[in-house]
């Protein structure tokens, strides 16, 4: 085995990922940041200088267990102080395991600002992954936000309350929709402004009411095929439409597509490479490559695996690969991987994938040759205001700007939770991986649940929110510092009498940064509970994702737990992980081994959730942690016992 050296900065750069110019968060000038490939065995040494000048960065290795290096996890507050702006940081740690990984920022919400790459893990030398395949494709997914991660961070911690919105509502939108005036689209051909005035004729008058509108005169008039009449009119029957033909056109009441879903970093804002074929979508129109579509060159009759991650900040993912005519979805995939570990094999029309988690899918081009297909990614369990993301597949010889004749598969329905339930409950062990210890020694039941806080808007675990001390844990626990963050332990259960069902009937709640302590090599279950958030008859998908361990997923259930339910746990064959959802008004029990000595956190892998306070601390065999390097320790308490030389 080696060690791997790289040699990075973190700086904002410009970049245009949804061909819209912004800044954002690169690594040598690259977005995402380069990809790490590596051996199962070898050493990663990433020596990291901070550019952003005025503000601190760490970087987490996203399903890499840090086993002995628990400050090299790059979790601010928990394993390690912020580097400081001109510091540098090494992390150095072994990649023990085969798989598909990825880093990303772990200090605020830097991770939507763009912060993130691949870690790829090959198998060691003499050593195979018990499939086989022709070539490989690397598909990292995320989701792009037009406002600045700060205006994000200060809307969800201000009275009254400001949600990021699905990703990538701008502000004209957000005004707009909220007096949602009933939209026509004109299709399929550029329209413009003569058109437009010819089309409107008639209702001229309400049309010029609209240039008024908060909607900006670009998008009004620009050579998207856009506008908007009001009052409401069902539909348009002005005789020039018809003289048009073919262009199609309806009435929507929803306002334009407002998000972007990147893959590998590019996306296309508010537009579609598939508008020809999908009634309602704006033509893409940039020539820029850094939103140019991702195309995966193929042969015909070969196997490839692709390899797809997300680090979303919000959305949860659908993903498809085929045409929607003449079948649905005409390319089967077979799931072989997990987070890093190998699956019994099952085939699939399409892969549900949230935030935090990873998936090798073997694809087989068996489809006729002559035609490109697309790979197509949509948003579930939250409504989307978006239109799928779209890669082209193109089978060789043919030229890759062919597009596919037919529009992209048809996803599932965005609530279609059956279909994402099922998915999610086929995934189990492969035969041969590691089993579970057969008891628990330890349940720690965990209610999700959105509070209040003096009128700020929480999520919290048992009723407590998450706040991270200024001295983080892993150097506080080690050195036993007093007072270094809240003392007490947080409950283990919620009350009986609480309905999950309901929103909370006290929403109010408390913030802490208690951390529960886990006796060393003990088996821990956690049973996730969900329940209704805020508003009646709202309960949403949350990934939780375990830092330092896998863990094996147990079982999921719909309603509150019940002990009951332990008979139904799975101890056969469980699939192991490091992150698993919970599903609206369900629970998800997993079982992990408290072997890995350090301070992990185990939260909400949705950005501005974890932000909001959606997290728990774990801490196990801190008293054999190692020599934590001076580097992790600047900052608070132990900065100042490192100033006085206090430290050993
Ligand atoms: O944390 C969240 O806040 C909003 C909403 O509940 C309040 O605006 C939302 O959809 C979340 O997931």
């Amino acid at each position: 085995s080696k060690t791997r050296h790289f040699k990075w900065e973190v700086g904002y750069i410009y970049a245009s990922p949804d061909c819209n110019e912004k800044i954002l968060m690169g690594i040598n000038g690259q977005f995402p940041g380069p990809t790490i490939r590596a051996k199962a065995g070898d050493t990663i040494h990433v020596e990291l200088k901070n550019t952003l000048h005025t503000e601190g960065v760490v970087i987490h290795w996203h399903g890499i267990r840090q086993l002995g290096t628990p400050w090299a996890d790059g979790t601010a507050s928990i394993s390690q102080c912020a580097i400081d702006p001109e510091e540098t940081f090494v992390y150095r740690f072994r990649v023990e395991k085969a798989g598909t990984y990825f880093y990303h920022g772990h200090y605020g919400m830097q991770r939507a600002a763009g912060l993130y790459g691949s870690l790829i893990v090959d198998a060691a030398d003499g050593e195979a992954e018990p499939f086989r395949y022709d070539g490989e494709f690397n598909l990292l997914l995320s989701d792009w936000y037009h406002q600045s991660i700060y205006d994000q961070t200060v809307g969800l911690s201000s009275k009254p309350f400001r949600w990021i919105g699905e990703p990538q509502v701008n502000n004209a939108l957000a005004t707009y929709r909220r007096n949602p005036p009933p939209v026509i689209r004109v299709l399929g051909i550029e329209t413009t402004k003569s058109k437009l005035k010819k089309i409107v004729g008639p209702h001229k008058q309400q049309a010029v009411r609209y240039r008024d509108s908060p909607i900006n005169q670009k998008r009004l008039w620009g050579p998207l095929s856009w506008f908007w009449l009001s009052p409401p009119t069902e539909q348009l029957t002005s005789p020039f439409l018809r003289q048009e033909e073919p262009i199609a056109y309806r009435t929507h009441q929803t306002p334009p597509a407002s998000s972007t879903l990147l893959i590998n970093g590019r996306g296309q804002y508010n537009c579609s490479l598939a508008a020809h074929l999908i009634e309602g979508s704006n033509a893409c129109e940039s020539t820029s490559k850094d939103c140019a579509p991702v195309v995966l060159r193929v042969l015909p009759n070969k196997t490839y695996r692709l390899r797809i991650a997300s680090t979303t900040s919000l959305s949860s993912l659908n993903l498809a690969i085929g045409v929607s005519k003449p079948s649905l979805a005409n390319h089967k995939m077979v799931v072989v991987e997990a987070d890093g570990n190998h699956v019994e094999p099952f085939m699939v029309d399409d892969i549900d994938i949230y935030s935090g988690e990873s998936y090798s899918v073997l694809l087989t081009t068996d489809q006729n040759p002559s035609s490109n297909y697309w790979l197509s990614i949509g948003v579930r369990g939250r409504k989307p205001k978006t239109s799928p993301a779209l890669a082209i597949v193109n089978y060789r010889p043919n030229s890759p700007s062919k597009l596919p004749e037919s529009s992209p598969p048809i996803a599932p329905e965005w609530n279609d939770y059956n279909h994402s339930k099922s998915f999610s409950y086929r995934i189990l062990a492969r035969r041969g991986a590691p089993k579970p210890p057969q008891r628990a020694d330890r349940r720690i039941v965990l209610l999700n649940t959105q509070n209040k806080i003096d009128g700020y808007t929480k999520w919290s675990i048992n009723n407590i929110s998450l706040a991270l001390p200024p001295t983080p844990y892993l150097g506080s626990m080690r050195y036993r510092l007093k007072n270094a963050f809240d003392a007490g332990t947080p409950p283990e259960n919620f009350p009986s009498s609480y309905d999950v069902m309901r929103p909370p009937t006290n929403p109010n709640s408390t913030q802490s940064s208690n951390a529960y302590v886990i006796r060393f090599n003990s088996t821990v279950d956690v049973i996730l509970q969900n329940a209704n958030a805020l508003a009646v008859n709202v309960s949403e998908i949350h990934p939780w994702h375990l830092h330092g361990h896998d863990f094996w997923v147990l079982g999921y259930g719909d309603g509150r737990f019940d002990e009951k339910d332990v008979a139904r746990f799975n101890l056969k064959n469980p699939p192991l992980r490091n992150t698993v959802v919970i599903f609206p008004y369900g629970w998800t029990a997993i079982r992990f081994v408290a072997d890995n000595p350090g301070v992990w956190a185990f939260h909400c892998h949705i950005e501005p959730h974890l932000h909001m306070g959606m997290g728990v601390i774990f801490a196990e065999g801190v008293e054999h942690v190692g020599k934590i390097p001076k580097e992790a320790l600047l900052c608070g308490m132990t900065g100042k016992m490192l100033m006085d030389n206090h430290l050993p």
